[in-house]
């Protein structure tokens, strides 16, 4: 499903990913841990460009629109795919059938109180379930998630996983919490300094793995 051969990626002079292979079937959950700058967001970019026709992706920053409800942030998640009509009649008055399927998503991730308030409104972790909702909504083949529970709180951060894992036929995430990564996906792709270290199913990474991950430069 993605293929990348010794690809190198940069921005001006700036080498963010070296010499990566990598090759992730339809299916996989996928997890990239690393240290901070380690490139896990510039790969998940760099797949994502491969087929954005079937994929979403969440944004690290979410991606909202903040004068807009959750309801609707998550209705966008379908805008190309409905007529004008459609998408006029539902932001104006929404539509009995479209609240039927979004609304229960919004509950499924906690939001159903907030569901027609406007997403500035929201707390951060508010606003990050809204954009994991958004990207459910749209159904694609493949998520692409960029740090999806960084805002929200550790009571909470395994249900939203769970519910990411079961949603999608395909996963593809960053995670700054490696017990998250190691506890809800199947593969993990350990980063450092723009390079691979270590690509392993999740049961078998050791903590000396994770030891040459985080050692200080
Ligand atoms: N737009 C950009 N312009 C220049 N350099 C960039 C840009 N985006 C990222 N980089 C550099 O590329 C490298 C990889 O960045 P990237 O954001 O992919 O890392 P990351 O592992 O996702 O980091 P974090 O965990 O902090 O989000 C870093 O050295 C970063 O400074």
């Amino acid at each position: 499903m993605f293929e990348l051969h010794r690809a190198n990626i940069a921005y001006g002079d700036q080498v963010a990913l070296r010499n990566i292979s990598l090759h992730i079937e339809a299916g996989e959950r996928v997890a990239f841990i690393g240290p901070s700058g380690a490139g896990k967001t510039t790969l998940l970019k760099t797949l994502y460009e491969q087929r954005p026709h079937d994929a979403s992706f969440v944004h690290q920053h979410y991606a909202l629109v903040p004068q807009l409800s959750a309801f609707h942030n998550v209705y966008m998640g379908r805008l190309d795919r409905y007529s004008v009509w459609k998408n006029l009649h539902n932001l104006v008055w929404p539509r009995r059938d479209t609240k039927a399927e979004i609304v229960p998503l919004l509950d499924d991730l906690g939001l159903a109180p907030f569901a027609f308030k406007r997403v500035a409104a929201l707390s951060g972790g508010q606003q990050q379930r809204t954009a994991i909702a958004r990207a459910m909504y749209r159904a694609s083949r493949v998520m692409f998630a960029d740090e999806p529970v960084s805002s929200v709180d550790p009571h909470q951060a395994g249900m939203v996983l769970e519910r990411i894992m079961k949603s999608q036929q395909t996963v593809i995430l960053s995670l700054h919490a490696v017990e998250l990564a190691l506890e809800y996906a199947q593969r993990i792709i350990g980063l450092r300094l723009g390079s691979i270290v270590f690509d392993l199913p999740a049961s078998q990474v050791s903590p000396s793995h994770l030891a040459q991950l985080y050692q200080p430069c």
